[in-house]
């Protein structure tokens, strides 16, 4: 079953005019160990968090650095030819605009099982929390290579020219904003690109440039929020240097004085910590120094990053993680691709290819620390030895953008055999890597809305500002200190998936299904199940065993239909689910009426339908 959206009942729910708030009993783990006896001894505790996320999303900027490049035309051609519905002709048949990669466009998440039937009930990861459409982006940027966007689409040669000649003239009014280029942060291949840099190399009016540019594209467009993204080329790493980029204080003097050592994604990082703007960092090179994570934190600014998690090593995290979890012993990842274009060409660098080498190998670090039967730790507690793992990326300008991904996964099986897994995978590279920027750019500007408060904080805050829930899109995630980088990509998906649905007070997906465990069997969405279920959420629990129909009547709450349960109607808008004008046709409510929220609703517009629950 699919519902375009839903809401929550539940006394620790409440819906105001501007926000959602939510109580939320987080329990897990913790571990006590003992050094000396090796004893373990696992303790579940539990804390109360009380979210607040606040509904308006306002107007949001997305501004690209490296606007021109393959990512950056593509993506803000695929931005336009949604919001105008384009379609366009291709040898294959009509193509038409679509968000096909973006998880947030275009997967769900299960919210329940229906009260009725007992049926999995799926959602638009979407519709857990109020999000700006990518139709309503409005996109800008800098490039250190003038072409306008029309050109640069052209250029990328990424999109069908159906497509692209109807976005021609749009796109060509996009021209990016003169960036900055230093020293050797990126191949020396790209310098006949440059035509269009700020002058000078005093990185302090740098800064202030980038700055004021900033606030003049939320100015003129009259913007809430704007989050900035990296999608420029790999730099190589900055060298980690005491009194250049260790603390804030260093690298906000360091940029005074035009160090050599600051590169130009540290100082967009700083430009729009300073602006107060999310910043996220789709390339691997290490933007976010220990000085540039001091100003975030100081300043109360999401980053995240590094390196979009596009096709490969997606992948890798996925098989990897299965193979493990197969209790499988990997020995081997051999992880070659070539590619023709842009990117590719500046990755044809030793310097640079490096920065991507460093982020798709550590793609299964935890997924091997996680298993000690495997991998046991090294001599005197030394991190155990992983698998052989090789990464190529070769510059093959024939094939442009359209990736050769070939991937060999030796594992050691049962008794001595060996298994090896080949994948092939051919894709344009950034028709895998723009949604992603739309994600990040979304769930970042999310994030801003999101606040918390434990019993013990005497007002909400926010996420630490290393935004480490943009994981799951990213191949080598930064985390705040101490914390544990996670790269399994599912394990990504589920502390994306339930910490929203914690913010609207649902628990998280366990997937235990105990209540089709039981014995003897219950009829899946037997009345007794649901009443019992719609009882419980109102605490009358205990009548619901007794008169199913009774106690659900006593709580307040009517079956839309006194005759039971309404069977499902399918409903044309939604493909034959069980739902109508974005209603859920088995809802209950106090009013008998069907339960909408407002906005995404089939038909638009309406408030929250029933009694808000009880404050949180
Ligand atoms: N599937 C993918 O495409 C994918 C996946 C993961 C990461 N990435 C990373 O995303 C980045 C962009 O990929 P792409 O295919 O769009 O590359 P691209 O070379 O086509 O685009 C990069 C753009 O950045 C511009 N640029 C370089 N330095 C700049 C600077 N200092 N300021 C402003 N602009 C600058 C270049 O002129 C170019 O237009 C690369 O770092 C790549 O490694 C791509
Ligand atoms: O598909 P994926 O591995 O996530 O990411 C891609 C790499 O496979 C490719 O080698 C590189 O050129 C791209 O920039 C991108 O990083």
């Amino acid at each position: 079953m699919f519902v375009p959206n839903f809401t929550v009942r539940s006394p620790h729910v409440r819906y105001t005019t501007d926000a959602i708030e939510a109580t939320y009993r987080y329990e897990t783990t913790q571990v006590e160990t003992d050094g000396a006896t090796g004893e373990a001894v696992a303790v579940p505790t539990a804390a109360t968090y009380h979210f607040r996320t606040a509904t308006k999303v306002g107007r949001v900027g997305l501004m690209l650095v490296g606007l021109g490049g393959n990512n950056g035309s593509t993506v803000t051609a695929a931005i336009a030819a949604n919001r105008r519905g384009l379609s366009w002709r291709t040898k294959a048949g009509e193509q038409s605009a679509n968000y096909l990669g973006s998880i947030l466009m275009s997967s769900t998440l299960r919210v329940g099982a229906d009260a009725a039937t007992g049926e999995e009930v799926h959602t638009p990861l979407r519709s857990l929390l109020p999000m700006v459409h990518p139709n309503d982006l409005v996109v800008g940027g800098w490039d250190i290579n003038s072409a306008d966007l029309g050109t640069a689409m052209r250029r990328a040669a990424v999109l069908d020219v159906g497509a692209q000649v109807q976005l021609e003239e749009e796109l060509s009014s996009i021209v990016p904003l003169p960036s900055v280029m230093y020293g050797d942060f990126i191949a020396a291949n790209q310098a006949a690109r440059a035509d269009n840099l700020l002058p000078g190399d005093d990185k302090g009016a740098h800064l202030a440039r980038i700055r004021a540019d900033i606030r003049d594209f939320k100015t003129a467009n009259d913007i809430d929020t704007v989050v900035v993204l990296w999608t420029a080329n790999t730099e190589r790493f900055a060298a980690l240097t005491p009194g250049v980029n260790d603390t804030a204080d260093a690298l906000l003097a360091a940029i005074d004085a035009s160090h050599p050592e600051v590169s130009p994604s540290t100082l967009f990082a700083v430009a729009a910590i300073l602006e107060g703007c999310p910043y996220v960092n789709g390339s691997p090179q290490n933007t976010f120094v220990p000085g540039a994570v001091d100003l975030a934190v100081r300043h109360d600014v999401f980053i995240g990053g590094d390196d979009f998690k596009s096709g490969q090593t997606k992948f890798k995290s996925v098989l990897v993680d299965f193979l493990v979890q197969a209790g499988l012993k990997p020995t081997a990842i051999v992880s070659y691709n070539h590619l023709g274009n842009n990117d590719g060409r500046n990755l044809s660098a030793p310097s640079q290819f490096r920065s991507k080498e460093i982020s798709k190998s550590s793609v299964v670090d935890d997924v091997v620390a996680s298993n000690a039967l495997l991998y046991p730790p090294g001599p005197g507690g030394a991190p155990p030895k992983g698998p052989d793992h090789v990464v190529v990326i070769k510059y093959v300008p024939a094939v442009g953008d359209s990736k050769r991904a070939l991937d060999e996964y030796t594992s050691d099986i049962f008794m001595g055999g060996t298994n090896t897994i080949v994948a092939h995978n051919t894709c344009e590279d950034s028709l895998l890597a723009s949604p992603l920027i739309l994600d990040l750019a979304i769930l970042a500007e999310l994030s801003t809305r999101i606040t918390y408060r434990t019993p013990e904080m005497q007002r909400h805050t926010h996420f630490h500002p290393v935004l480490s829930l943009l994981s799951y899109l990213l191949k080598a995630p930064i985390v705040p200190d101490g914390a544990p980088v996670v790269n399994a990509l599912f394990k990504q998906r589920a502390c994306l998936d339930n910490l929203l649905r914690a913010c609207v007070g649902l628990p998280p997906e366990n997937d235990m299904r105990l209540e089709q465990r039981a014995h003897p069997a219950q009829p899946a969405g037997s009345r007794a199940t649901a009443a019992a279920a719609a009882a419980a959420a109102t605490g009358a629990a205990a009548e619901a065993d007794a008169a199913p129909a009774a106690a659900a009547a006593k709580a307040g709450i009517r079956r839309v239909d006194a005759e039971g349960v309404r069977p499902s109607i399918p409903s044309k808008e939604f493909g034959g689910a069980t739902a109508i004008n974005g209603l859920n046709s088995n809802a209950w409510n106090a009013n008998g009426m069907g339960t909408a929220r407002s906005g995404e609703r089939a038909g638009g517009g309406g408030a929250v339908a029933g009694e808000a629950a009880a404050p949180a």
